[in-house]
Formats: C-alpha cells, structure tokens, sequence
C-alpha cells in the first residue's frame, strides 16, 4: 500500500498545505445554534464534512469531544471518519495516545488496522513513555500506509518544563524526540509517514528540525494566538513541512457551510503567503 507520506505529500499538492480540526466544543456548538447532545455533535460534524471534506488535505477529528457522549459520541466519531474518507480527505484523528508497549499494540490496532470501525489515516501519539514504547504504532502503521504524528513541542504553555528538559546527554527531551522520529524517516521518498507535533506558539527554540524528513503538524493557529507570520520564526528552514493546522479560527465561520469553506481558503492562503515567505 502507498505510505502516508505519499498520500499526504500528493494531497498538500492538490489541496494546499492545511489541516482543519473538529473540535465540537459546547461553546461551538451553542454558537452554531446547536444542542449539546449527540443530535447537536452529529449535525456539528456533518456540516464539517459537506464544507471541508472536499476542500481541505487533512482534517482532523479531536476524540475527545466524541467521546464525552460516550459510546453514542464514539458512533458518531466513527461515521464522521467515513464520511471524510469518502469525500477525499485524510483522516488524522487526534487521541493522543501513549503507553507501555504492549498497550499501544492495541491503541495501534483500534486506529491503524483496516479492520477496525475506528481506521484512521493517521494519529497522534504521545511520547512520554518513552518513543520507543510506541514501536507497536510505527509498525502498524508502515505495514497499512498509515501515519504517526508524535508530540515534540506543543502549543500549550506548560509543555516546555518537561519538553526542553535537559537530558544526560546534552539534548533537550524534545530534541531525542525529534531525532528519533527523523531515524524512522530515512530513505522515504517523497516525505517519511512519521511527523512531530510543534506548536505555532512556541517561538524561536533553537531546536533542530531540519532532518525530520516528515510531516510537521503547526497547531495553537487562531484561537491560541500564533498567526502564520509565526511559522517561519518557530521552523526556520523546515517551513516547507509544515502542515498548519486550525480548529476554532476557521469553526468559528460556521454554521453556514460557504463561510466555512472561506474561512479554510483564508486561512491556507495566509499560510502559503508566510510559508512561501512572501
Ligand atoms: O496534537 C494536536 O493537534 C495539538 C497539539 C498541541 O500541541 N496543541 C494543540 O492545540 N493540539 C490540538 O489542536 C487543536 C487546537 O485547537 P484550536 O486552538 O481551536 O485551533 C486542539 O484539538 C488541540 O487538542
């Protein structure tokens, strides 16, 4: 089966570099006139999928907000994941899972196995366990053509005193990361199946991104502050891998789905503007 990174690269083509969240908050969902209940989630997500399913690369559920219905919410997650598959987009479901090894063999079969009602093209994983604890993932997805979006760097404030902790040798955490990732990426061509999550937010950090050969997924866009003048700051060189992703800025414009649609074309067109250096 062709790779992720294939995928991903032959879709940023067609589509532009961008990623949309659904991110059903119950203040989003109130603002778009709908009930905080599964009814409202279900008409939230499929107004999602009619404006954006066709129009963006990737689109990018957040699981946690299916889930608080529970397994109703978790029906409704599945759907929403067929229905953006059939419409042409990649599907990047954000859990972001982490476990001992023997653990995430089963998050990796719940999101990477064809089989499973939750198949995903890609999820994000966390690497607190240890990198090496997601192997299960990483080998399932390579096998399937699936993809891996590590945490390195997030957009929240409180990840640095953990993420830019100095190791034993001389590395931030977030660098062992973000070289171990780049490991799994050697030789791929056009671009490795396993990307690192760094937050728009973060800044100039010094960290060195420039061997990652793989996707690198930019949220904390809009609604946390960063705009996409920030990119060049926080990726340098790496700017021609980012996948900027947005949830609330571009929710914000719904429910009407043309204004969706033009706020996902504002945004992408203010990212190629940054990334392009213009
Ligand atoms: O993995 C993520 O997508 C993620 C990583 C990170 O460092 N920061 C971050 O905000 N996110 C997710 O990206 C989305 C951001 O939403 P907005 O702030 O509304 O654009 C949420 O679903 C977060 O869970």
């Amino acid at each position: 089966m062709e790779s992720f990174g294939a995928r991903l690269h032959r879709a940023v083509a067609e589509r532009g570099p961008l990623c949309v969240g659904i991110d059903p908050h119950p203040g989003l969902l109130a603002r778009w006139g709908l009930s905080d209940d599964v009814e409202g989630l279900e008409r939230f997500s499929r107004t999602v999928v009619e404006a954006l399913g066709d129009q963006v690369a990737v689109v990018k559920p957040q699981s946690a907000f299916f889930e608080r219905f529970g397994s109703r919410g978790v029906g409704i997650l599945e759907s929403t994941i067929r229905q953006l598959r059939n419409s042409g987009a990649l599907v990047l479901l954000d859990v972001k899972r982490g476990d001992i090894g023997s653990t995430v063999a089963a998050y990796a079969s719940a999101y990477l196995d064809p089989s499973s009602p939750l198949y995903v093209d890609a999820v994000t994983a966390s690497p607190y366990l240890g990198v090496g604890s997601l192997a299960p993932m990483f080998e399932l997805a390579a096998a399937n053509g699936g993809g891996v979006f590590v945490l390195a760097l997030t957009s929240n404030p409180e990840g640095a005193s953990v993420q830019r902790a100095v190791a034993a040798d001389g590395r931030t955490v977030a660098q062992t990361v973000i070289d171990e990732i780049s490991q799994l990426n050697l030789g791929a061509e056009p671009l490795g199946s396993f990307g690192l999550v760094v937050g728009a937010t973060i800044g100039g950090t010094g960290h060195d991104l420039s061997a990652v050969h793989g996707p690198l997924l930019a949220p904390g866009l809009g609604a946390q502050g960063a705009t996409a003048a920030d990119l060049r700051t926080v990726f340098g060189s790496a700017v021609p891998s980012v996948l900027p992703s947005y949830s609330r800025e571009v929710l914000h414009a719904g429910p009407d789905v043309a204004a969706l649609r033009a706020a996902a074309e504002r945004v992408l067109g203010e990212c190629r503007a940054a990334l392009a250096g213009a």
